[in-house]
């Protein structure tokens, strides 16, 4: 079972905590997922853990009195010492060394980033450094790319009519679908229908995936990258009582008004050009429907979406 190595800035800095009773006896750290477990590693090693790409992380909240490691101490141990670890974590073979910092232990973010650490990303309660060791520019991946936006084209068959809003703070009081952003573990087509439910009163169910637009340095998404995903909804309910916070305007449109109207967003324009393609020539033209499959190694499951594929062709087990 891998363990950090000897010596080096770690052992350094926990020379220094001991005294401060930071690091009692061998304890196993739980690993996330990827992760192995450490072996009890002995009195005066800070506990890590191995992934299986190479890396180690060290969880700052793992050790039982870190509040009490004073940064100064902390920082002199690392800068002495932590030239040779790094070398020695190289030469076994470590590529990256991944520190979990609690929010309040925020004081050793500084020091460590003195030695090369780089922000790689922060959560409320806490913020994750790195440090690659690999050959060459770093190839650990990035943190979020992007923010996903969801809209529901809430479309009534009967009528013929489309759902559409004008937000309130825009500076165009343009027409659009109504939509938001997703949540944390959310699926597309849940959020499609919580943001039409909040913000028109509509309740409806979720049909296909129409669209998905991907646009850079978004200025809405703090400069990243937005997906922004529109997706087919049924109505179920058909009396309006939109959020006066978010919007300025809501109502059941014709989708031929809709279409035709030049006070609107090019893609809602072009999503209702779609949909209007599809009402006439029939919605397995342009939907991307659903599905849910296992993932294979996790045990986990994921929605899949895409053009409905034939029963004949999802059981063939040879190519003809
Ligand atoms: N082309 C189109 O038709 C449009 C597409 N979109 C897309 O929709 C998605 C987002 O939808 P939204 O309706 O905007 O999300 P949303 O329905 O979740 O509303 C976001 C809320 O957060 C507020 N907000 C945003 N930034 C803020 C800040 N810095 N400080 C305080 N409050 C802030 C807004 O005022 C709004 O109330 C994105 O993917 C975007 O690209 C949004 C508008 C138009
Ligand atoms: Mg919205």
């Amino acid at each position: 079972m891998p363990q950090l190595p000897r010596g080096g800035c770690w052992r350094a800095v926990i020379t220094r905590a001991r005294s401060a009773g930071l690091f009692a006896g061998p304890r196993g750290a739980s690993g996330g997922p990827g992760c192995t477990r450490d072996a009890p590693s002995g009195a005066g090693e800070l506990r890590g853990e191995l992934d299986r790409f190479g890396g180690v992380s060290v969880r700052l909240a793992r050790l039982d009195a870190v509040h009490r490691l004073d940064p100064v101490a902390f920082q002199r141990a690392l800068q002495g010492k932590c030239a040779a670890a790094i070398q020695k974590w190289r030469s076994e073979g470590r590529v990256a060394v991944w520190l979990h910092i609690p929010i309040l232990q925020s004081r050793f973010i500084a020091p460590a980033a003195s030695l090369g650490f780089c922000f790689h990303h922060a959560e409320s309660d806490s913020s994750t450094l790195t440090l690659w060791l690999g050959e060459g520019p770093s190839r650990l991946p990035g943190y979020a790319t992007h923010q996903v936006g969801v809209a529901g084209a809430v479309f009534d068959e009967n009528t013929r009519k489309i759902l559409v809003v004008q937000d309130r703070s825009k500076l165009k009081n343009m027409w659009k679908f109504p939509g938001g952003l997703s949540e944390p573990g959310e699926d597309i087509g849940d959020t499609a229908v919580r943001e039409v439910f909040e913000e028109t009163g509509i309740k409806s169910e979720f049909r296909s995936l129409l669209s998905i637009r991907q646009q850079h340095t978004h200025p809405g998404a703090f400069g990243k990258s937005d997906m922004y995903i529109i997706c087919r909804l049924k109505p179920y309910s058909f009396t309006i009582n939109f959020c006066q916070r978010e919007c300025l305007r809501c109502e059941w449109m014709d989708l031929s008004d809709l279409v035709k109207t030049e006070n609107t967003t090019p893609i809602t324009s072009r999503v209702a050009r779609l949909l209007l393609y599809g009402y006439r020539e029939g919605f397995d033209k342009i939907d991307l429907t659903v599905e849910e499959l296992p993932a294979v190694y996790t045990g986990l499951f994921y929605k899949i979406y895409h053009k409905e594929l034939p029963d004949s062709y999802k059981t063939m087990t040879g190519m003809d």
